[in-house]
């Protein structure tokens, strides 16, 4: 699906005036331009269908949560997640779910089978229901134009087209994928385009915000619901529709509707500053290094201001996941195509920092164990991206591991989430035959944190899992185990440097100088 760039995002329908913002001096907003920015639900109160049976194209992270949840809130609604895997829906409908959630079970087992069915019978699922949310994959590109920045738009573009194709009653289509500026314009075009006569489609935007690890809390309460519609009376009808859906839980007031436009660019934007403020504590983490500060006191003493507030300002080794990378990169795409080149300058450098985290994290590493890894064994704690989930996709292990081989290094690899199999196709080049034995002489994947750690000479915590804290396992096991000096290099800031010093670890933690700064007085 191509972009029409050329179109800007504030769309050409009809929008209200903006005229002079009412903002107060502090920034908050005041109830007047909260009414102007969120059409208020009662302006859309218009006569809208009521909503009997959904399907959810793709059964991924988003659509598997999510569409569980809106099943165990709407009971009398029936809600049908397809996919084309086989394999993962047979997951869906065992005991074995495929993605690792907490409390996702529990929100299957309860409407699994009574409204909540998972299947592979795509066409069926999209012929039955009044609304479909699209909640396929978007990748970045690899190859083509924009290959490295741009979405890849053919898992969306393949499910509007089997929705057009088969339909035969009128749908509400839902843009739950995260896509750029302008995508609902295309799907829009098509579904148009092949509609069989008297069929007719409206398109929603209705961003996922989730986080892994923490879905269903995000999904059970969430800050805010988007739906972005057009400006029109259907449009208006069908936003109502979807948001008769979220009301059976979520307070009205926190279901928000705006033009699909600024629906759209939202995500993008959301997931943006998020992991610009990740860069941003990380960037200030490397001065704390350098100076003697501790990037934990300064995120707290900066996170206590009101306005900047404490939330994702934990310094690591760097983010990771599927989506952050990915969407910045969008915008910076994004902002090029729209000859906007200082701006997707300003978003690219949100993900060079990352890089460049990483990257300064190898170095300490290597420059604290005698400036070689030769033949020295890493063990790596932790290959999810973050805590409490098993999904390694960009996570920072893959990198940090990938740096290590190319030192010599032997790398040995605990995760309680993560499966083997997954850990070895993160850690293979694709395309190189025999990568995978080549990769077993330096690389094993251990069963316990404590078996990772025998006769390792460092140990690196590169997920936060609570099972990696000083309260949790037994340090002086882990040291009595490993080669003297025995190091430990903490990307996460979840250890206790003193309790592990008195056992007698060398620690080097991110964001704290390292031992020629330290000053004893201090500390
Ligand atoms: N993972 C996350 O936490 C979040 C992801 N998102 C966005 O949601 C979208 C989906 O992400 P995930 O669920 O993580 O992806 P995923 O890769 O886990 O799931 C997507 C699923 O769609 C299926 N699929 C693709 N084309 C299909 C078709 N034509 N018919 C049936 N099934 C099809 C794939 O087989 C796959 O199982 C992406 O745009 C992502 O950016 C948004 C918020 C959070
Ligand atoms: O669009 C998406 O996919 C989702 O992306 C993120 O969710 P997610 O990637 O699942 O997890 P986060 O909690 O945001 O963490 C992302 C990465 O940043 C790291 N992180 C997070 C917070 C922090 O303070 N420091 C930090 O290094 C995490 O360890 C992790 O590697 C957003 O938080 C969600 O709102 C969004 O829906």
């Amino acid at each position: 699906m191509s972009l029409n760039i050329k179109v800007p995002c504030a769309g050409n329908f009809a929008r209200p005036t903006l005229g002079a913002p009412q903002v107060p001096r502090d920034g908050a907003v005041t109830p007047a331009e909260k009414r102007r920015l969120s059409r208020p639900f009662e302006a859309i109160n218009i006569p809208h269908k009521k909503i009997k049976k959904i399907c959810c194209i793709g059964a991924g992270y988003v659509g598997g949560p999510t569409c569980s949840v809106i099943a165990m809130k709407n009971p009398n609604v029936q809600v049908t997640i397809v996919d084309l895997n086989a394999q993962r829906i047979e997951s869906w409908n065992s005991d074995e779910l495929p993605i690792y959630e907490p409390g996702l079970d529990e929100v299957v087992k309860e409407s699994r089978g009574r409204n909540l069915f998972f299947s592979t019978g795509v066409d069926q699922a999209i012929i039955e229901a009044d609304l479909i949310f699209v909640s396929v994959n978007t990748p970045t590109k690899y190859t083509g134009i924009g290959a490295g920045y741009a979405a890849d738009l053919g898992y969306v573009e393949a499910a509007t087209r089997q929705i057009a194709w088969l339909a035969t009653s009128d749908k509400i289509v839902v843009e739950k994928s995260t896509v750029p500026c302008r995508t609902a314009q295309s799907m829009r075009v098509i579904l148009e385009a092949n509609a069989k006569p008297g069929v007719r489609f409206d398109i929603l935007s209705n961003p996922e915000f989730l986080a892994e690890g923490t879905a269903i809390s995000d999904l059970i309460k969430p800050d805010r619901v988007l739906i972005g519609s057009l400006d029109t009376e259907e449009g208006r009808a069908a936003a109502a529709s979807l948001a008769d859906i979220y009301a059976s839980w979520v307070p009205r007031g926190q279901i928000i509707t705006m033009n699909v436009w600024s629906s759209e660019l939202s995500k993008l934007a959301a997931n943006a500053f998020l992991a610009q403020r990740i860069s941003s504590i990380n960037a200030l983490s490397a001065i704390c290094e350098a100076t003697g500060a501790d990037i934990d006191e300064v995120s707290y003493a900066c996170g206590l201001d009101s306005r900047i507030g404490p939330k994702f300002l934990k310094a690591s080794v760097g983010f990771g996941g599927s989506c952050f990378q990915k969407d910045i990169l969008n915008l910076v795409y994004l902002s090029e195509s729209l000859h906007l080149p200082e701006v997707a300058q300003y978003w690219r450098q949100v993900v060079d920092m990352n890089e460049y985290q990483k990257r300064r994290f190898t170095n300490r590493i290597i420059s604290s164990l005698f400036n070689t890894l030769t033949g020295k064994k890493i063990a790596i704690f932790g290959f999810a991206f973050k805590k409490d989930t098993g999904d390694t996709r960009e996570s920072p292990a893959i990198t940090l591991v990938k740096y290590f081989r190319a030192e010599k290094a032997l790398v040995s690899i605990y995760d309680p989430k993560v499966e083997e199999s997954q850990i070895w196709m993160d850690l293979c080049e694709p395309g190189i035959v025999d990568d995978l034995p080549a990769l077993q002489k330096q690389v094993s994947i251990a069963a316990s944190a404590y078996q990772a750690a025998e006769k390792a000479d460092a140990v690196v915590i590169c997920t936060e899992w609570e099972e990696f804290k000083d309260t949790r396992l037994d340090y002086e096991q882990i040291y009595d185990g490993m080669k003297k000096p025995a190091f430990i290099f903490d990307g996460r800031l979840v250890l206790n440097e003193k309790r592990l010093k008195k056992i007698g670890f060398k620690v080097e933690t991110i964001g704290r100088p390292g031992e020629s700064l330290r000053n004893p007085e201090f500390e």
